[in-house]
């Protein structure tokens, strides 16, 4: 097997998952090998390093992971937007378009203070749908977004873009072709 020296060379491919014409980037193979795991977090903090950041936001599910380890470097508190109906205190909902299917997501209403400076993290930018409702919900909440940081950006499906026309900053370590 030749030697892992890039992020993307820990990610695995899973091909017509979870439906047919999917090609589904399986970041767990990153997440369990140590090596990987440590130099995809090293690499999403690297920008960060001197600005000011006052909470992680993770998008469920891979989010978590990987906000839980960034929080936790920077030694900031870590926020969960999870799929409706999870979360057990009083929330704010904003619904969304996925590469497959439709959702809901929502974050609790008392998470974010106004004018707390943000890094909203996951795993994978795809169309963009998930992180755009997840930027909503922070900016609803008062916050400022300083950047969204993922590990892969699918640059066929346009997320990148859509992210940018926001005025976001993002941040992705690698790129996949084909869907
Ligand atoms: O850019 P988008 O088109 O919105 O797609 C990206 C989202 O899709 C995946 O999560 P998924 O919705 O599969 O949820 P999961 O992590 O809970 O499995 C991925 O982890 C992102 O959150
Ligand atoms: N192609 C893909 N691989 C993994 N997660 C995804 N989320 C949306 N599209 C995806």
């Amino acid at each position: 097997m030749p030697k892992k020296t890039d992020v993307k060379d820990y990610i695995r491919t899973i091909v017509d998952f979870p439906h047919e014409g999917i090609m589904f980037r399986d970041v767990t193979t990153l997440f369990a090998d140590p090596r990987g795991f440590r130099m995809a977090i090293d690499q999403m903090l690297h920008p960060y390093a001197g600005e000011q950041i006052d909470k992680v936001v993770g998008l469920e599910a891979r989010g978590f992971i990987l906000g839980g380890a960034i929080a936790h470097q920077l030694s900031v508190g870590f926020v969960p937007i999870r799929k409706k109906g999870k979360l057990p205190g009083t929330t704010i909902s904003q619904d969304y378009k996925l590469e497959y299917g439709e959702a809901i997501v929502e974050i609790h209403d008392d998470a974010i203070q106004q004018g707390e400076k943000i890094l909203l993290v996951d795993d994978l930018l795809a169309t963009g749908g998930t992180a755009s409702a997840g930027i909503k919900l922070i900016q609803r909440l008062g916050g400022e977004i300083v950047s969204c940081s993922f590990i892969i950006d699918l640059p066929e499906l346009g997320g990148r873009k859509l992210l940018e026309e926001q005025g976001m900053d993002v941040s992705v370590l690698c790129e996949f072709e084909g869907l």
